[in-house]
């Protein structure tokens, strides 16, 4: 089993200095830096582009950039964002007319590559393309904001999700994304997540260090 990892969704983070809060969540103990993209288009909502994950990468951000594409189409931003310093990226299979193309473009990009579930897509999606994939990212609220509740769900389809990874034999990822909170996290790994991203749950806390800590012992409870 692999290390669980916490990303931190910087859509919580104070973005008048990112920067600053993205050394801040790092040195509290996050794994990973979850970069969520919003286009008001595929989603109700409009955040960063590529130019901010390359402002943190110059502002001297070493760790991965986990980049979550809610944008339509996805092809473009994924070139602009493997420039930028992106180190996974993950888009939503609706979001893209050649689905097999664009998880070939990421890798050719240098990338890690990803999938994203929102709660009422269905998983058949994922019968041809496995072996290109690093990481099936689960959404457990609809996207578009943090500040959701998780959606309970999300339970069973993880579980779903585990079992074709494990028979698959690759070595993917499975991430949950939305209302990821200490008093849940240890339920969701038991179901198979290994990668959390969690925004409110640690941006809207004064003590960073102290709900990773909290995630992390909640997470020591669970069996491998
Ligand atoms: O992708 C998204 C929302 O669309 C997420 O990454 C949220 O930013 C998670 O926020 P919380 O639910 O943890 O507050
Ligand atoms: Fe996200």
């Amino acid at each position: 089993m692999r290390p669980f990892l916490i990303a931190p969704s910087i859509l919580s983070a104070d973005f008048a200095r990112l920067g600053e809060d993205v050394d801040a969540v790092l040195n509290a103990g996050a794994d990973v830096v979850h970069f969520d993209v919003m286009d008001n288009h595929y989603v109700p909502n409009l955040t960063i582009g590529p130019m901010v994950c390359k402002a943190l990468r110059d502002y001297g951000v070493t760790a991965e950039i986990d980049v979550h594409l809610m944008v339509k189409p996805v092809d473009r931003m994924i070139v602009d964002f493997a420039k930028a310093g992106a180190s996974i990226i993950t888009f939503h299979p609706e979001a893209t007319e050649h689905l097999d193309r664009s998880l070939q473009l990421i890798k050719e990009s240098g990338c890690k590559a990803g999938l994203v579930f929102n709660p009422g897509t269905p998983l058949h999606c994922l019968d041809h393309v496995m072996d290109k994939l690093d990481v099936i990212l689960l959404m457990s609220v609809n996207p578009g904001f943090g500040g959701q509740s998780f959606i309970p769900s999300t339970l069973d389809k993880l579980k779903q999700v585990k079992k074709l990874i494990d028979d698959s034999g690759y070595d993917i990822r499975l991430q949950v994304d939305g209302g990821v909170k200490v008093d849940n996290i240890a339920e969701i790994a038991a179901a198979g997540a290994d990668m959390f991203v969690a925004g409110s749950a640690i941006f809207n806390k004064p003590d960073y260090k102290a709900v990773i800590d909290e995630m992390r012992s909640e997470l020591a409870k669970v069996d491998e």
